[in-house]
C-alpha cells in the first residue's frame, strides 16, 4: 500500500502533457473485441482501471498485445468465455461496457455488477432498460448480469436519466443489431462521442452523438482499425485547478480546449487567467482568488468529476462559495478530509457551503475515491507544512503518474510505503 507525501507552498511552474480519456479508454477498449479483425489503439492511459479492464478483455480469450505503454493491439476472434467474474472487475465501473459488447457480437452475456468509485447508489436500470428494448432478456443473479437474446433488433429508447454508461453501452449492443435504433436524452459527453467515432471507424452506422438523440443503424459485421483515444477532460481539468490553486503558471498540453469550456469559465470566473491554444490551455493565476456558485451537470455543464477539485480550489479563495452536486448523492465525502487541514466548508443536503480560510495546514487525510483524492493532493501543495494522503490505489485508478508529472510541474511531493516506518523522516529531511 502507498501514500502521498507532499510539501506544500510551491507555486506549480511549467509544462504537462495530457493523456487520453480514462472513460473514453473504457468504452473503446470493450468495443475492440466487437471485431475478429485486430484493432490499434492508441493514446491509452496507462492507469489502473485500463490494466483491469484489459486483464478481463485476455480473460474471456481476446488477444491483447501491448506495443509499447500507451498502444495496444487487441484480437476478439478467439473469445471463448461470455463471463466476467467478479474477481476480476469489482473494481471498475466500465466492465459493464463488456455486457454491451458481447451481448452485440455474440447475443449474449454474463458480467458481475460493477464497481467503481462510491459516489452514489449508481443504478443500472437504464442499461438493462434499452439491452430489454433491443429484444434481449436480462436478469441479475448471484451477482451477475446475464443478457441473452435471440436475436437483437433496433428500437427507440428514451433514457429516463442522462446517462454516460448507458447511452455508451446501448450504442455498443445497438451497432450489431438487426435495424435502426434511436437513444433519445442520450449523454453528449466527450467521451460518448469518442466511442462513436472508434465504432464508426470499425465500419459501425451512429450518427448524432454529442447530440441528445443517437442514430444507430445496425450492420452486419465490424471490421479493424486503428485509433487515438481523446485527451482527459478531467486529468486536463485537474491540473487547471492544481496551477490556479497554487497561484502557479502552467501550460498544460494535449487537450482540446472545446472540452473544457465548463471549467475554464469557472476558473476565470475566479479571477484566474486562462490561455487558450490549438491544442493546449496556459493557466496562471496571481493574488487570491474569489468566490463562486457551481453546479455539476451533464455535459456541456460542470463535471460531476471536477467537483472535487473546484471545493479544494475554493477552500483558500475569498468570500462563500457553494457548490452543489447534482449527478451523484455520494460525492462530498471529501468534506471532512478538507476540514481536517483547516477549510471551512459544511454540508447541507446536496450541497457543500464553502467560506474561503487565508490557509491550510498540513494533515494526515485519506482519499475516498479517485477526483477526491486529486482534491486532497490540491490542497496539500497549497497547505503549510506536510500533507500525507493515503489510499493513492484510488487515485492510480484514473491518473497516470500523478505523482511525478506534478513534481515536474515543481511540486514537493514522493509517493512512498505505507510499511516503510522511516519513508515519511527520510521525505521531510531530505525536503526540508
Ligand atoms: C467509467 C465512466 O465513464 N464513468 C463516468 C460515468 O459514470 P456512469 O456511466 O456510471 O454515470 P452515469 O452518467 O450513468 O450516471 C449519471 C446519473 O444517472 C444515474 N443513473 C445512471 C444509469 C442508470 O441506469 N440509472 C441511473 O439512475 C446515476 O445514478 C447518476 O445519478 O459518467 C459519470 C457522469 O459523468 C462520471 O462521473 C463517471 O466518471
Ligand atoms: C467516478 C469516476 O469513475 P468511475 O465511474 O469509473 O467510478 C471518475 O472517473 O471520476
Amino acid at each position: 500500500m502507498e501514500q502521498y507525501i507532499i510539501k506544500g507552498g510551491n507555486a506549480l511552474q511549467g509544462e504537462i502533457t495530457i493523456s487520453g480519456a480514462k472513460n473514453a479508454a473504457l468504452g473503446i477498449l470493450s468495443a475492440a473485441i466487437m471485431t475478429n479483425d485486430t484493432v490499434l489503439v492508441e493514446n491509452l492511459p496507462d492507469i489502473g482501471d485500463i490494466n483491469v479492464l484489459l486483464q478481463a478483455i485476455e480473460e474471456i480469450g481476446a488477444k491483447v498485445e501491448r506495443v509499447d505503454k500507451h498502444s495496444v493491439r487487441i484480437n476478439g476472434s478467439k473469445i471463448d468465455s461470455m463471463c466476467i467474474d467478479y474477481e476480476f472487475i469489482r473494481k471498475i465501473r466500465a466492465s459493464y461496457y463488456l455486457l454491451g459488447a458481447l451481448l452485440g457480437k455474440f447475443k449474449r452475456a454474463q458480467v458481475a455488477l460493477p464497481g467503481g468509485c462510491n459516489i452514489g447508489s449508481r443504478p443500472i436500470d437504464q442499461h438493462l432498460k434499452g439491452f430489454e428494448a433491443l429484444g434481449a432478456i436480462v436478469k441479475i443473479e448471484h451477482g451477475m448480469i446475464k443478457a441473452e437474446a435471440k436475436e437483437l433488433k433496433g428500437n427507440h429508447i428514451y433514457m429516463d436519466c442522462i446517462s454516460v454508461g448507458a447511452t455508451i453501452n446501448i450504442m455498443l449492443a445497438a451497432t450489431l443489431a438487426e435495424g435502426v435504433t434511436i437513444i433519445e436524452n442520450s449523454a453528449k459527453e466527450p467521451h460518448v462521442v469518442d466511442v462513436a467515432n472508434f465504432l464508426n471507424s470499425m465500419g459501425a452506422n451512429i450518427k448524432g452523438a454529442g447530440t441528445d438523440v443517437i442514430r444507430i443503424k445496425g450492420v452486419e459485421a465490424l471490421k479493424g482499425t486503428e485509433y487515438s483515444i481523446i485527451p482527459d477532460q478531467i486529468e486536463a481539468g485537474t491540473f487547471m485547478f492544481a496551477a490556479a490553486a497554487t497561484k502557479g503558471n502552467v501550460l498544460i498540453k494535449n487537450v482540446i480546449p472545446k472540452h473544457l469550456e465548463a471549467i475554464t469559465a469557472k476558473l476565470i470566473e475566479i479571477g484566474a487567467t486562462v490561455e487558450e491554444y490549438d491544442d493546449a490551455v496556459r493557466v496562471s493565476a496571481n493574488g487570491t482568488l474569489g468566490h463562486t456558485h457551481v453546479k455539476t451537470l451533464p455535459y456541456p455543464g460542470f463535471p460531476t468529476d471536477m467537483q472535487p477539485q473546484i471545493s479544494a480550489t475554493l477552500v483558500t479563495s475569498e468570500g462563500t462559495s457553494i457548490v452543489t452536486e447534482t449527478v451523484f448523492e455520494n460525492r462530498l465525502r471529501y468534506v471532512d478530509e478538507l476540514a481536517r487541514m483547516g477549510a471551512n466548508i459544511k454540508v447541507e443536503g446536496n450541497t457543500a457551503i464553502i467560506v474561503g480560510v487565508k490557509g491550510l495546514t498540513g494533515a494526515i487525510v485519506s482519499a475516498p475515491d479517485l477526483r477526491a483524492g486529486a482534491a486532497l493532493v490540491i490542497a496539500g501543495l497549497v497547505a503549510e507544512g506536510f500533507t500525507i494522503v493515503e489510499q493513492v490505489e484510488y487515485i492510480e485508478r484514473g491518473y497516470e503518474n500523478f505523482e511525478s508529472k506534478m513534481q515536474c510541474l515543481g511540486a514537493v511531493m514522493a509517493k512512498i510505503d505505507i510499511e516503510d516506518e522511516k519513508a515519511v523522516q527520510k521525505f521531510k529531511l531530505k525536503v526540508g
